[in-house]
């Protein structure tokens, strides 16, 4: 199930009313060609119905002739304004799909870290791709369509009665069926295909963490569990088919009877009205050609309503990424402080963590950062030093108590200013496609090649490359191993050049000679920076300025490495214990 919020009804709308604005001269224009189309195609069974009361009233070859060229005009014109129309909707919808994606691909990037971790890939991409491609088509074809079939069946209905009002009392009939079968459809299709998109996007989910993870299901032959999570996602998603797939049948079995019954009922009643001279023939023969020309409209606004549905649904689940009071937390709640931050001191006062659902793995943790100082935090496994990394980095918002930077709560800080303060780097690294350089650049975009040569050269990286800065990584080019795209890692971060960086497990990945050797070129490198620095390896913590001890969620003990050994305390049994290892 999705964690990540669904627009309402009502902002869907707003939201679609701006997009439509924002390219608005264009849907008018669209719109105009259509309407213009629908009037002339009006021309057509009107036109036809005076060529049969002429002949019936003994009118001359020419008079017809002439009523006869008029009705070829009208249809080329006709054709030519509905070719212009689509080709200009096509246009339009292209642009405003664009747009929808541009908003998206923002909104995504703006997440807090922690909710776009917890929304999973699945649920994410499907947002991107399925559904902002079904909002895109809905605007290009469904929307100006939808308009034009509404004013063409006005029309037709119009010129029905004009010409017989009895008859067109017939046409009204399938009107009023439609009505009430739309009424019922629309009522109960938006939660069905919210489901159906929430079950694909589940789908997706399942297959794609198998497929990333299919080493790992591999070698702990996880296989059979896989495969029953796969059935389970597919059975969610063909039960969520299914309830659209009976409520579309039950619909279109309506509007098919609704249709028949104004065909059935308008022949023999049109003979009736003919026979006893209250309608001539000709009007006779326009209204019956006329029903039979309501009927593509309206088949059109229906099939256009049960696609407007689907994305709806779709375009709730891109616009419940906007900013806004139903929607994404700004970091997890709360609007982004207004003032920046006075300095760099970081400061956790009280802090209580707990993860959703969870009990409180932190408890009541205080602990004051000096500018530039390196604090190793070290203590057992699930003590929570990952946990206070992340609140440290303003990934995660403290349940009680606040982690600050000069005075503002980091958490509560955009993504782009947080990031300005503090950066988290672990073992996870992700190697862009594209070259070396591009790799580098994402962090500092205006750095020169010799930037990112001195980034590099900080973190040890071997100049071994076949093009240097242009050699293409990636799996289908060159692969980097896991340490090294861990000394990539660590060589944005020092041209991202935060005053504070907390690396947990930052050099896991590298030899222990290596990792000792890269953290030391790196502490030189972000020199004046405050370092935190999430240990397993006890060198870090004697070559930090103060430790940090952690046990069952507590600060046990803070100080130099030499302090608390010579206090032989927890610190000293852990550093004993990783010295005997
Ligand atoms: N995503 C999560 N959801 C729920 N509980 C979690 C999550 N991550 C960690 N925990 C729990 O929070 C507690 C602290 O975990 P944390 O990872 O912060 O400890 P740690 O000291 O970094 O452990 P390790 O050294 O093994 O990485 C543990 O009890 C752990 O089970």
């Amino acid at each position: 199930m999705s964690t990540l919020p669904i627009a309402t009804t009502r902002q869907v709308r707003r939201a679609a009313v701006a997009l439509v604005r924002a390219d608005g001269r264009a849907f008018a224009t669209v719109l105009a060609l259509n309407v213009a189309a629908a009037l002339l195609g009006l021309a057509g069974p009107w036109l036809l119905g005076r060529i049969i009361d002429r002949v019936a009233t003994g009118a001359t070859t020419g008079d017809v002739d002439r009523l006869g060229l008029l009705l070829l005009c009208c249809a080329a014109v006709q054709i030519l304004a509905a070719r212009q129309a689509r080709y200009l909707a096509h246009r339009f919808g292209e642009r405003s799909a664009a747009k929808v994606r541009e908003q998206l691909l923002d909104r995504v990037l703006a997440l807090p870290a922690a909710t776009a971790e917890r929304a999973g890939t699945g649920d994410l991409t499907a947002r991107g791709t399925a559904d902002s491609t079904a909002v895109g088509e809905t605007l290009r074809d469904a929307a100006p369509e939808l308009l034009v079939s509404g004013a063409q069946v006005l029309f037709i209905l119009g010129a029905i009665l004009t010409v017989s009002p009895l008859l067109g009392a017939c046409g009204l009939l399938t009107v009023l069926g439609i009505a009430l079968g739309s009424r019922w459809y629309l009522r109960r299709s938006r939660p069905a295909y919210l489901a159906d998109r929430a079950a694909t996007a589940g789908l997706a989910e399942v297959l794609s963490a198998t497929a990333n993870g299919a080493r790992t299901v591999d070698a702990l032959g996880l296989g059979g569990q896989r495969l029953a999570a796969g059935r389970e996602a597919v059975a969610t998603t063909h039960r969520a088919r299914l309830r659209t797939l009976y409520l579309r049948l039950r619909y279109f079995a309506v509007i098919n009877v609704s249709y028949t019954l104004s065909g059935v009922l308008v022949l023999p009643l049109g003979a009736v009205l003919v026979a006893h001279h209250t309608v001539t023939l000709g009007a006779a023969v326009a209204t019956s050609l006329y029903l039979q020309r309501v009927v593509d409209p309206l088949d059109s606004i229906v099939v256009l309503l049960e696609s407007l549905q689907s994305s709806t649904a779709a375009y709730a689940r891109v616009e419940g990424l906007a900013p806004g009071p139903a929607s994404v937390p700004a970091q997890a709640g709360g609007p982004a402080p207004a003032h920046e931050p006075a300095d760099d001191r970081i400061r956790v006062a009280g802090v209580r963590y707990a993860y959703p659902d969870g009990p409180d793995v932190l408890h009541g943790l205080d602990l004051d950062l000096r500018p530039g100082e390196r604090l190793a935090v070290v203590g057992p496994s699930g003590s929570g030093k990952t946990t206070l990394g992340r609140l440290l980095a303003g990934v995660e918002r403290p349940r009680t108590g606040s982690v600050t930077v000069g005075g503002v709560p980091l958490a509560g800080l955009p993504p782009e200013r947080l990031r300005r303060q503090v950066v988290l780097v672990t073992q996870e690294h992700h190697v862009f496609l594209g070259t070396l350089r591009d790799n580098l650049r994402i962090a500092a975009p205006g750095a020169d090649d010799a930037a990112l040569t001195a980034a590099l050269d900080a973190v040890g990286w071997q100049h071994d490359l076949p093009d240097g800065l242009d050699t293409e990584l990636g799996p289908a080019a060159t692969r980097l191993d896991g340490a090294r795209a861990q000394q990539l890692a660590l060589a944005r971060v020092i041209l991202a050049d935060p005053h504070t960086l907390v690396l947990d497990e930052a050099t896991a990945l590298l030899d222990p000679a290596t990792a000792r050797h890269t953290e030391r070129a790196l502490a030189a490198a972000l020199t004046g920076r405050t370092v935190i620095a999430i240990a397993h390896r006890l060198h870090t913590a004697h070559d930090a300025d103060r430790v940090a001890v952690l046990a069952h969620g507590r600060l046990t003990a803070l100080g130099p490495h030499r302090e608390l050994l010579a206090a032989g305390g927890p610190y000293a049994d852990l550093w004993h214990t990783w010295r005997t290892a």
